[in-house]
């Protein structure tokens, strides 16, 4: 029989299913030591979030095949060196989705009507009606930030109370936005406009600190802001400063930067910030559902089947691997560059495999694509076996075609994605067994090694204006280790990649952009 370990309290219904295969161990609380030293006998680990799966200890899980999550975020495991060590990641990605959303509507709730501060005064003996004044959320406006899974549920609670929905989510379109009967709007708009504003996105380097002290300023002053999502996405110190300071009407947050909460996070204790201790997945139903759920998955691929909702990499073949490399690492760069030059959502990805790419399985390629694209704007689980559909689950269209070879012989990946703005094409090709170039920028051709901190530029070419953006970095200390330009014909529009051997200072880019002549400046980082 084959060992599993269940490492924090899921419900007994999950366990009873992986007994059916397994020899079950179920020890809670254990320290990282012990973990670290028990690990190598088991073959699969049950955890929720309080586990932390780190490199330390995956590296004595010599036998481990499968880590299961009895939850959505897996950021309490490492998933990169479980992906490394060849050990699938399986999650619960619905299982808890009416658990949260229920939560931050009793937190907008409780918020509107002051109930724990009230409570906890008449636990006080203190009988005080007229502080404890509320006000209706009918015909409020609530703004809501991610309208994915949990976002969603939350609009149609939200609506029946009779408020009126604001909308951010670069990922939903707008006819979907249009069925929901949300205004879609910009964060600033959203910022401005919102009576209770409540966060339902992944933890992202996007979202990490999106609302801080700048876009606090932006707001009602008696904004309510909920944070049922994760910790940090709201910053901590700011939230609780414009709290203190008045400029907010209050707060509610589950989840935080640190969990537990040490005594000195700045927003316990602040009497306008009423806290939980991430409670939001904690429901007798969202617990069955969620072990349910893992204990299927695990007993599933400890018998040899696939796993329904796998968040990292399937294994493929060493020899595959060794051959589709490249074209992976580039299909991902591209990707990446692709995310990093729009400021609006990508909605559709199309990838061209011109030339003779043989047997190589393209649909991988394809898959690493899309990794680089959805990179910086969700989760870092996004892996190869997940990205196709989290692409989907945001109206992301993809599509893959071939078409023969051009004059050069060479094969060529292209990447084009659809913004706002309409279509980019970037496409790349390997040199030799592994030298990785970017050949063209929407039409301009380049050679760049898509590597590092890169400056893009668009600009009319003239005298003088390449020239003073070699000063401005110069000025900054930011060494030019190369230059690529292609250009339309004399005095026409041009695109500049410089290759950087720093990032550029905060404000350089807009200091580059006051360039007379200068259209689009971005830095990318490959
Ligand atoms: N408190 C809890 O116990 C608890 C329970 C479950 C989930 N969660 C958390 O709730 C959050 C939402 O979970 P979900 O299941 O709805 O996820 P989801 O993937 O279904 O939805 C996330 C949405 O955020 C959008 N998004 C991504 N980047 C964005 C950005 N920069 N700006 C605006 N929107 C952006 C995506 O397009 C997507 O629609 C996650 O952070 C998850 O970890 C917390
Ligand atoms: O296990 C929990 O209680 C937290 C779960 C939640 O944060 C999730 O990401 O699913």
């Amino acid at each position: 029989m084959p060992r599993v370990l269940v490492s924090d309290p899921i419900a007994p219904e999950g366990i009873a299913i992986l007994k059916q295969v397994a020899d079950v161990d179920v020890k809670t609380g254990l320290p990282k030591e012990e973990l670290a030293s028990i690990i190598g006998e088991y073959d699969a680990l049950a955890v929720r979030s309080e586990t932390k799966v780190t490199a330390e200890v995956l590296a004595n899980a010599h036998k481990l095949k499968i880590i299961g999550r009895a939850g959505v975020g897996v950021d309490n495991i490492d998933v990169e060196t479980a992906t490394k060590r060849g050990i699938l990641v399986v999650n619960s990605p619905e299982g808890n989705t009416l658990a949260a959303a229920e939560l931050s509507v009793a937190m907008l709730l409780a918020l509107a009507r002051n109930i724990p501060q009230a409570d906890q005064a008449l636990r006080n003996g203190e009988w005080k009606r007229s502080k404890y004044m509320g006000s209706e959320v009918y015909g409020k406006s609530l703004g809501v930030i991610g309208l994915g899974k949990i976002g969603k549920e939350v609009v149609k609670r939200a609506q029946a109370f009779g408020m009126s929905i604001l909308g951010y989510d670069p990922y939903l379109k707008p006819e979907q936005a249009e069925k929901l009967g949300i205004r879609l709007v910009d964060l600033p708009t959203l910022y401005k406009e919102s009576d209770y504003i409540t966060v339902h996105v992944p933890k992202t380097k996007e979202t990490s600190g999106m609302i801080g002290a700048e876009q606090l300023a932006t707001m009602k002053p008696t904004v309510r802001l909920i944070n049922c999502a994760r910790g940090g996405i709201i910053d901590e110190a700011a939230l609780a400063q414009a709290a203190k300071d008045g400029k907010i009407g209050g707060a509610a947050i589950d989840v935080f930067t640190t969990e537990p909460a040490p005594a000195d996070n700045p927003l316990l204790g602040i009497p306008t910030i009423i806290t939980t201790p991430h409670l939001g997945a904690s429901t007798e139903e969202a617990q069955v559902n969620v072990a349910i759920d893992i204990a299927e998955q695990i007993a599933d691929v400890l018998s040899g089947k696939p796993a329904r909702a796998a968040v990292n990499m399937p294994s493929v073949s060493a020899e595959v691997l060794a051959r589709i490399q490249p074209y992976l690492t580039l299909a991902e760069k591209i990707g990446s560059l692709q995310s990093q030059l729009t400021t609006s959502g990508v909605r559709a990805i199309e990838v061209v495999y011109k030339g003779d790419f043989g047997d190589l399985p393209t649909l991988h390629i394809t898959r690493g694509a899309v990794k680089g694209v959805l990179d910086t704007v969700v989760p870092e689980s996004v892996n190869y076996v997940n990205a196709p559909g989290l692409a989907a689950s945001r109206g992301i269209n993809i599509t893959e075609s071939r078409t023969g070879a051009d004059e050069s012989g060479s094969p060529v990946l292209t990447v084009r994605a659809e913004t706002q703005s309409g279509w980019r094409e970037i496409s790349g090709t390997v040199f030799g067994p592994k030298d990785i170039r970017i050949l063209t920028i929407d039409g301009y051709r380049v050679d760049v090694k898509p590597e590092g901190f890169l400056l893009v530029t668009k600009h009319t070419d003239r005298p003088g204006v390449i020239g003073k953006v070699g000063t401005l970095l110069g000025d900054k200390g930011v060494n030019i280790a190369g230059m690529h330009v292609g250009r339309e014909s004399e005095g026409k529009g041009a695109l500049m990649v410089l290759l950087i051997d720093s990032a550029i200072p905060d404000g350089g880019v807009e200091e580059i952009l006051k360039i007379d002549g200068m259209e689009n400046a971005r830095q990318v980082q490959l």
